[in-house]
């Protein structure tokens, strides 16, 4: 089994959309892939029995909130990640780069690493590549990501051009420290919106050489166009022949622009955030089931949908959980949600297959931008 190989197995003739297969240490990964993502050792309010049956091929965890609790140790004595998540597919860790950022107090930012204040109590911890990067080796996920520091958007371009470098050089100290090869370590291209910064980015880390690469620092406010952007710019700074993943991406048509701009992997808390918060994807755009208008609304979210929350319960049952706060409800939306992604992903690899993505992409982007 040779882990890390990413085999091309159709490209678009009119885009850099392409089909891929990623053979990991726990199977292989039909790319694009859309990655449900379970946070803290668990896909909020789905067993994984559900998501495996809506057809999820990789799950996310995420190594800050793993480090704070229940502790690295604890996962390894509970048998590590794929025990804890009761998960036998593959699995992908970030690094906590992202959070440490954006959830935690900073004390200190230096070049070795950073000092910050848990955002659970406020108890002081440090972390820099050569932890994080040992962290996820005793996790034990699939696809390990690099320690990286993410610039807040927007900010000063020096504060940028300092996180990105620092990035690079983080990365290599990762690349450095990773022992185990049966666990594949990604790099984050970082750079903001600044399109100069990202190919600077991108050059260095495919110097130093990973098996894939991320772009980190998106979908956080730049706007659909910044976003494509930059991702379109990117791509043609990264090699070819190995797996490309945009972070925290996203919604439907974030999906089908990233994956026609030539993005293998994606990542998005919004399918199970949103379907919490009682709103639903469905191709005629999101809903809201907590409107009084579904009280009595038979209709299931999404006719034809096939989801088990399309097969059993209507909208106005949905909006009933919702209403009294019944448990199911947040459960039933988040399926949906999740399989209309990955329902996208499936059309995606059709039309890629009989060569009409380019087409249908066109419609498909049009159709969304107009909800
Ligand atoms: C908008 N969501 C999102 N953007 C991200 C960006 C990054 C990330 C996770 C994200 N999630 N993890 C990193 N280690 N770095 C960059």
């Amino acid at each position: 089994m040779s882990i890390g190989k990413f085999e091309i197995l159709c490209k678009d003739a009119k885009s850099n959309a392409r089909k891929g297969l990623l053979t990991t240490g726990h199977g292989d990964i039909r790319t694009p892939v859309f990655m449900p993502v379970g946070t803290r050792g668990s896909v909020k309010g789905l067993t994984p029995e559900m998501v495996k049956d809506i057809g999820s091929q990789i799950i996310l965890a995420n190594t800050y909130h793993m480090y704070l609790r229940p502790g690295i140790d604890v996962v390894e004595q509970l048998g590590g990640l794929h025990k804890l998540m009761a998960w036998d597919a593959p699995i992908l860790t970030d690094s906590g780069g992202y959070q440490v950022f954006s959830l935690s107090t900073l004390n200190r930012i230096g070049d070795d690493g950073v000092e910050f204040a848990s955002h659970i109590d406020g108890q002081r911890i440090y972390l820099d590549p050569a932890i994080a990067t040992d962290a996820q080796n005793r996790l034990g996920a699939d696809i390990i990501m690099a320690f990286d520091e993410c610039a807040p958007y927007p900010c000063e371009r020096e504060r940028l051009v300092s996180a990105t470098e620092r990035s690079i050089r983080w990365a290599k100290i990762c690349k450095d420290s990773h022992k185990n090869d049966l666990q594949l370590l990604f790099a984050i291209v970082q750079g903001g919106i600044d399109l100069e910064l990202r190919s600077y980015c991108a050059d260095k880390l495919v110097e130093i050489g990973f098996p894939g690469y991320a772009m980190g620092g998106l979908s956080v406010g730049e706007g659909f166009d910044n976003m494509i952007r930059t991702t379109a710019h990117t791509v043609r700074h990264l090699p070819e022949d190995k797996p490309r993943y945009l972070m925290g991406v996203g919604m439907p048509a974030d999906l089908i622009a990233g994956v026609r701009e030539g993005i293998d992997m994606f990542d998005c808390v919004l399918p199970t955030r949103n379907g919490r918060n009682a709103s639903a994807f469905t191709e005629e755009g999101p809903i809201k089931l907590r409107n009084s208008v579904y009280t009595t609304d038979i209709r299931p979210l999404e006719e034809g949908c096939g989801c088990y929350c399309c097969r059993n319960f209507s909208r106005g049952t949905l909006r009933h959980f919702f209403n009294v706060g019944e448990m199911l409800g947040p459960t039933l939306v988040s399926i949906h949600n999740i399989t209309f992604l990955q329902r996208i992903m499936d059309k995606i690899h059709k039309n890629i297959d009989n060569n009409t993505f380019s087409e249908w992409s066109e419609e498909k982007l049009k159709k969304y931008a107009a909800c």
